[in-house]
C-alpha cells in the first residue's frame, strides 16, 4: 500500500474540492493502480518522479512517486485546475537541498508569479541600510550555512525592514519561510542551524531514499506530514489552514513533544507561541508511548479545560480521555476540580489530611466558601490594622501564599513563619492582627464547614502526600501563571518524582488571577530545564507589535523569580489596528456596533467576529446593543463559543480563545475600583496594575488578523 506525505500547499485545498479530494487520497493510499485515479508521469517534466493523478474531470493532483523503504510513497505538491495541473507538474522538481539536508521544491522554468519586491530602501537624504545589513547577515552565510535559495537571498538582501521580510516569508512555505522570519528577528546563524537541526546531506547512491530520508528531518514536519491512516488524512483534509498546528509542527515544537525530561519542564513563551499545541501534541505521544498511563492534562480554569479536552479530540479521537482520575487515559480538568476530585475520593479518610492542613476539620469539604468571605471578615471585624493591609486582596493573598503552604495553625506558627516575596512587611503587632483575621475567618469556615479553593487543594496535597498515593504518571499543565502555591503542592503531590512527571506551560505576561508564584518554593524544581518559544503562530506583526506596547515598562517576574523575556515575533502581516477614543460608554457601544456592523456587511461569518469587554455589565449591554441593530449576537459564559452568532465575551473569558476579528472594548475602571486601588498597599497596587495590564495584552492576541481597540479618554 503506497504511504501518502502531505505537502502544506495540498493540505489547503479549496473547499468545494475536498470531499473528491479525499476519495482519491484514500484511493491512492490502498491501491495506486485503482481505475480511475490515472495516476501518470508527464512527458518532458523537469523530475521525472512528478506525477499527475485525476481527482475529477475538472481537478488534478501533482504529485512525486518516491521508491524507497520497501514501498512506495506519493508526496502530494497540491491540486489545481487541469491545465495548471499540467503546467506546474512539468516545472517542479523535489531534491534535497545539499547544505541543508532539507527537502525543496524548486521550479526550473519560474513561470510562477515572483514574490513581490521588497519594500524599497528609500533613498532620501540618508540611505536606509537594508536590514540584513544592519543586523551582520552575509549572502555567503545565508546560502552556504543556511542553504537559503540563491534568488531569496537576493530579495532578503534588499528588504529594508522586518514588515518587507515577513512579506517575502509568507511567499515561502516550510523552513524556507520560517529561517527568514528566525533572521529578520536578529538571530544568529548559529542559532538558526541548531533549532532547525540543519545538517549536510550526505548522498546514499539512491535519489529516492534520499529524498525519503530529508522528509523524515525535524524541520521537514513544517512542511510534509507522513499520514499514518485515513482517518489522519480525512483530518488533515477537513482541518485546512486552521487545522494546520495537527499536523505541521515546528522542529521545536516537535522536540517539546517528544523528547523526555529528568523531572519537571517548563516551557514559556508569549501569547499565540504554541504552548497548547504542543502540550496537546505531548500529551498524546505520552498517551501512545504507554496506553496504560494515567495522564493528568490540567489548566486554571474548567473553560480551559474544556477547550483542552476539544483540542486533544481534534488532534486524535482515538486517545482516549477518562473521567475518572488514577485510571489510564487522559484526565482533562480544571486544577480546582482536580482538588475536589480527590477529595471526594478520599471521603471520610480525609480528616487527618485537614487536621495537618488547618489544625481542625471541615464537616462539608466538598462545598466551597463564597469568595466575599474575607471582606465579611474584615468588614464585621474590629482590627487595629490600616486598610493596605486589612483588605481582601491582601489577606486572600497572605493565607494563600503563607499560611497554608505553611501548614500554619496558631498565633505563634504565623509569628515565626518566613514570608519570602512578600511585599507588605508586617511587624509582631501587625502579624498578631493579621492573625486574629485569620481566626475569624477560619471560625467562619468551620461554622459552615466549607473549605475555600486554596484550602481543597492544600488538604488534597496533603492526603495524596501522608497516602504516598500518586494518582498520575504525567501531569500536564496549561496557564501555569496563574496557578497559587497550593495548586502546585497538589500537582506535585498527584505525581511521583521521576521523567516526564510535570510538563509546565506558562506564560507570565498572561497572569489574570492571583499573585505571581516562585515554584521552587512549592516543590516544583525546573533549574536548567526551562525553555521558550518565540514564534507566534497567531496574531499578525501589527496586532502583536500594538499587543507588546501594552507591557512595555512592566517588571514582569516568571515562575524562576527572573524577568520574563519579552523577545517574540509572528510570521504573518496584516492591517494596522485601528485605535478609538470614546468619552461616554453609549459611544463606546456604538462604536463596537458600527465595527461588527462593518465586518459583517463585508461578508465575514458572524462567529468570525469577537467583542471583549471589561466585565458582565459591559457584555450584556453589548449583547443587547448588537441584537438591537439586527446582529445576532450572544454572551458567552461558560458554554462555548456559538457557531452563527457574534460571541461577546469578558476578557477574562476570553483566555484560551481567538477569533479572525475581535473589536475590545478596554473600558474604564469604576469609582469603587478606583477606591479599593488607592487602599492598596503599593507593591500590591503594583501588582493589580500588571495584572490588568496583562488582562489587556491577553485580550488583544485573541485577534488573528484584525483587531479593533475602543478605548475610553
Ligand atoms: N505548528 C503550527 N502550525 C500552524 N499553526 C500553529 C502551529 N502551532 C500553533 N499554531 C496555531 O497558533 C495558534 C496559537 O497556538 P496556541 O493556542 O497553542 O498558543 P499558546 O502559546 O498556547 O497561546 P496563548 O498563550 O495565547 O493561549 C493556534 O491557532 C494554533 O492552532
Amino acid at each position: 500500500m503506497p504511504t501518502i506525505i502531505m505537502g502544506k500547499l495540498a493540505s489547503k485545498i479549496d473547499g468545494s474540492v475536498r470531499g473528491k479530494a479525499m476519495t482519491f487520497l484514500q484511493k491512492l493510499g490502498v491501491d495506486d493502480t485503482t481505475p480511475g485515479l490515472h495516476i501518470e508521469p508527464i512527458q518532458h517534466s523537469a523530475d521525472p518522479r512528478v506525477r499527475t493523478g485525476r481527482v475529477d474531470e475538472f481537478w488534478r493532483a501533482v504529485m512525486f512517486r518516491l521508491d524507497g523503504d520497501g514501498e512506495t510513497h506519493y508526496v502530494i505538491h497540491g491540486i489545481w485546475p487541469h491545465d495548471d495541473a499540467i503546467a506546474i507538474a512539468r516545472r517542479v522538481c523535489l531534491k534535497v537541498n545539499p547544505i541543508n539536508g532539507l527537502p525543496q521544491i524548486e521550479e526550473i522554468q519560474p513561470a510562477r508569479t515572483p514574490a513581490p519586491a521588497p519594500a524599497a530602501v528609500k533613498t532620501t537624504a540618508r540611505r536606509v541600510e537594508p536590514l540584513f545589513a544592519r543586523l551582520g547577515h552575509e549572502r555567503t552565510d545565508l546560502v552556504e550555512r543556511l542553504g537559503l535559495p540563491e534568488d531569496v537571498v537576493t530579495h532578503a538582501l534588499t528588504a529594508a525592514n522586518e514588515d518587507a521580510i515577513l512579506d517575502l516569508a509568507q511567499h515561502h512555505e516550510g523552513w524556507i519561510g520560517t529561517i527568514l522570519v528566525d533572521l529578520a528577528a536578529g538571530d544568529s546563524i548559529d542559532a538558526i542551524v541548531q533549532r532547525m537541526q540543519l545538517e549536510k546531506a550526505s548522498s546514499s547512491g539512491n535519489d529516492d531514499a534520499d529524498v525519503l530520508q530529508s522528509l523524515k528531518r525535524p524541520a521537514a514536519a513544517l512542511q510534509y506530514a507522513f499520514i499514518d491512516d485515513q482517518e489522519e488524512l480525512r483530518r488533515v483534509i477537513e482541518g485546512g489552514d486552521f487545522g494546520a498546528w495537527r499536523i505541521f509542527l515546528h522542529p521545536e515544537q516537535r522536540r517539546y513533544v517528544d523528547r523526555s525530561y529528568s523531572g519537571p519542564f517548563r516551557l514559556s513563551g508569549g501569547a499565540g507561541t504554541g504552548k497548547t499545541v504542543v502540550l496537546v501534541h505531548r500529551t498524546r505521544a505520552l498517551a501512545r508511548r504507554d496506553p496504560d498511563a494515567r495522564i493528568v492534562l490540567t489548566t486554571f480554569t474548567t473553560n480551559l479545560a474544556e477547550a483542552l479536552g476539544d483540542n486533544l479530540t481534534q488532534l486524535d479521537p482515538r486517545i482516549p480521555q477518562t473521567k475518572n482520575l488514577g485510571v489510564p487515559g487522559v484526565y482533562v480538568t480544571g486544577v480546582d476540580a482536580l482538588a475536589s476530585a480527590v477529595l471526594r475520593t478520599a471521603g471520610r479518610g480525609l480528616a487527618p489530611a485537614m487536621r495537618e492542613v488547618l489544625g481542625e476539620e471541615r464537616s462539608t469539604p466538598l462545598t466551597r466558601t463564597a469568595p466575599t468571605r474575607w471582606r465579611e471578615v474584615v468588614e464585621s471585624t474590629g482590627t487595629m490594622l490600616p486598610p493596605e493591609i486589612a483588605n481582601e486582596t491582601f489577606l486572600a493573598s497572605e493565607y494563600a501564599h503563607v499560611v497554608l503552604p505553611n501548614k500554619v495553625h496558631d498565633e505563634a506558627g504565623y509569628l515565626r513563619v518566613r514570608r519570602p516575596g512578600r511585599g507588605v512587611a508586617l511587624d509582631r503587632a501587625r502579624r498578631r492582627a493579621v492573625w486574629a483575621l485569620v481566626e475569624a475567618y477560619r471560625a467562619r469556615c468551620r461554622a459552615d464547614g466549607s473549605l475555600d479553593f486554596t484550602e481543597a487543594a492544600a488538604v488534597a496535597a496533603a492526603h495524596l502526600t501522608a497516602a504516598d498515593a500518586h494518582p498520575a504518571d504525567h501531569v500536564l499543565v496549561d496557564e501555569g501563571q496563574d496557578l497559587s502555591p497550593t495548586h502546585w503542592l497538589l500537582l506535585r503531590a498527584a505525581v511521583g518524582e521521576h521523567p516526564d512527571d510535570l510538563f509546565i506551560a506558562d506564560d507570565s505576561h498572561q497572569r489574570i488571577y492571583g499573585t505571581r508564584v516562585v515554584l521552587g518554593r512549592h516543590g516544583v524544581a525546573i533549574v536548567g530545564r526551562s525553555q521558550r518559544l518565540t514564534l507566534n503562530y497567531r496574531t499578525t506583526a501589527q496586532n502583536l507589535h500594538y499587543a507588546m506596547t501594552i507591557l512595555a515598562g512592566g517588571q514582569y517576574v516568571d515562575l524562576q523569580d527572573e524577568p520574563e523575556d519579552t523577545g517574540y515575533r509572528s510570521a504573518r502581516t496584516g492591517p494596522l489596528p485601528v485605535i478609538e477614543i470614546v468619552d461616554t460608554l453609549a459611544e463606546e457601544v456604538a462604536t463596537i456596533v458600527r465595527h461588527v456592523r462593518a465586518w459583517i456587511d463585508a461578508g465575514d461569518p458572524l462567529e468570525n467576529v469577537a467583542v471583549l469587554v471589561p466585565d458582565r455589565y459591559h457584555r450584556d449591554r453589548v449583547v443587547t446593543a448588537l441584537t438591537d441593530a439586527g446582529i445576532d449576537a450572544r454572551a458567552v459564559d461558560r458554554d462555548r463559543p456559538p457557531a452563527d452568532r457574534v460571541p461577546v465575551l469578558t476578557m477574562h473569558r476570553a483566555k484560551g480563545t481567538e477569533f479572525p476579528k475581535v473589536v475590545l472594548a478596554t473600558g474604564k475602571p469604576s469609582a469603587a475600583e478606583m477606591e479599593r486601588l488607592a487602599m492598596l498597599d503599593p507593591s500590591e497596587r503594583a501588582d493589580t496594575e500588571l495584572r490588568s495590564r496583562s488582562l489587556t495584552y491577553v485580550a488583544a492576541t485573541r485577534a488573528r488578523d484584525q483587531l479593533v481597540v475602543v478605548q475610553r479618554s
